[in-house]
């Protein structure tokens, strides 16, 4: 027992997990994606000088991350403080940013957000994907990748005093690298000690979910405590979801308002519509999920942004929602899936 036992950890201190409200588990305010650039297809490029004029807008929905200007959220502090505010008044209570070192973490923004929105902000602790880890992190053992990651929660990250409150989102690929596999067993290890809730982005591959989740069991991670993100693009077939839900993590669709037919990480992938995506949740809760099941938008662009034209943090809220009523999914059910289930996976033990 610690005295972060029954609690939560926002930006701005221990909390009691039922002020949390409806929570998005997977979002960004802050962050770059530039590691993850790529150039404009020859056929299709984007030539003129502001991508982000409404002529651009479909364009730039179908190549967000051939723009690099596209890729700097962190340029957008304002726009995010109009749209959590916005958030708020839509009934969303709190968010988790889930973005980790390698792509530019800002816990002193992050902090600002929370006190000039009123929305709960639960930072991650941790590292991203392979490309983004440096020299110094790669040398690191298990051991002391640990220390790091129980630091950040414990008293502050990036040389700062603000707190994260979970572990990740945790990159891996496709295969797990071995710098990667080494943060995942960190991951575990902080798990045990911590009692705290873990998030992982999976690489693209169907397989890649259920082998994170070995990992980290082997290292003594709580699977009952971990979010599997982004299982939008990565698990299709229902048998093969089935399979992995088994495995006793969280089931997180997040890329609600993604709509793109050339999905550039893996061309072999189709993105889904939101519209496949609640079909989707509807089928877990069927099949009993409905205590496993979180969601979120994952905006890490700006083109997802309302200032420029996208869904913003309240799609779910506004127009996600009341489609999964339509679709079978009962108003208690989404409260499992908004409040109950984010509320318990963030609670530490
Ligand atoms: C940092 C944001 C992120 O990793 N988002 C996931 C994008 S995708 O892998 O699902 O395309």
């Amino acid at each position: 027992m610690t005295e972060l036992s029954g609690k939560v950890q926002t930006v701005l201190g221990l909390l009691d997990p039922d002020q949390l409200g409806r929570t998005m588990t997977h979002e960004h305010l802050t962050m770059t994606f530039e590691c993850c650039y790529v150039p404009p297809p020859p056929e299709n490029g984007q030539t003129d000088k502001n991508p982000f004029q409404l002529c651009h807008g479909h364009w730039l929905r179908q190549n967000p991350y051939s723009c690099l200007e596209n890729l700097f959220l962190c340029q957008e502090t304002e726009a995010v403080r109009d749209e959590l505010l916005a958030y708020r008044k839509a009934g969303g209570g709190s968010v988790v940013e889930n973005t980790t070192t390698g792509i530019d973490r800002d816990m002193s923004t992050l902090r600002r957000l929370a006190k000039e929105t009123g929305v709960n902000i639960v930072a991650g602790a941790g590292y991203y994907v392979d490309c983004t880890h440096s020299d110094d992190m790669r040398k690191m053992s298990v051991e002391k990748l640990t220390d790091v990651i129980v630091g950040e929660v414990l008293y502050g990250a990036d040389g700062t005093d603000v707190r994260c409150g979970v572990i990740g989102e945790i990159g891996t690929g496709w295969p797990i690298t071995d710098s990667e596999r080494k943060v995942l067993r960190a991951a575990a290890h902080a798990q045990a000690q911590l009692g705290c809730p873990v998030i992982i982005h999976p690489g693209r591959n169907v397989a890649a979910p259920a082998e994170v989740v070995r990992i980290l069991q082997e290292a003594g991670g709580d699977i009952c405590k971990t979010v599997m993100s982004h299982l939008d693009r990565t698990i299709f077939n229902h048998a093969e979801l089935l399979d992995f839900a088994e495995m006793g993590s969280y089931l997180e669709y997040d890329l609600f308002g993604i709509e793109t037919l050339n999905y550039v990480f893996n061309m072999d992938v189709d993105m889904p519509s939101d519209s496949q995506r609640i079909n989707t949740l509807a089928f877990l809760v069927k099949e009993g999920y409905e205590d496993k099941i979180v969601i979120a938008h994952d905006i890490h662009t700006k083109d997802r942004l309302c200032k420029y034209g996208g869904h913003g943090y309240s799609h779910i809220l506004r127009n996600i929602v009341p489609k999964m009523l339509k679709r079978g999914i009962s108003q208690m059910q989404v409260d499992k899936i908004l409040i109950d289930n984010p509320k318990r996976w963030l609670t530490f033990k």
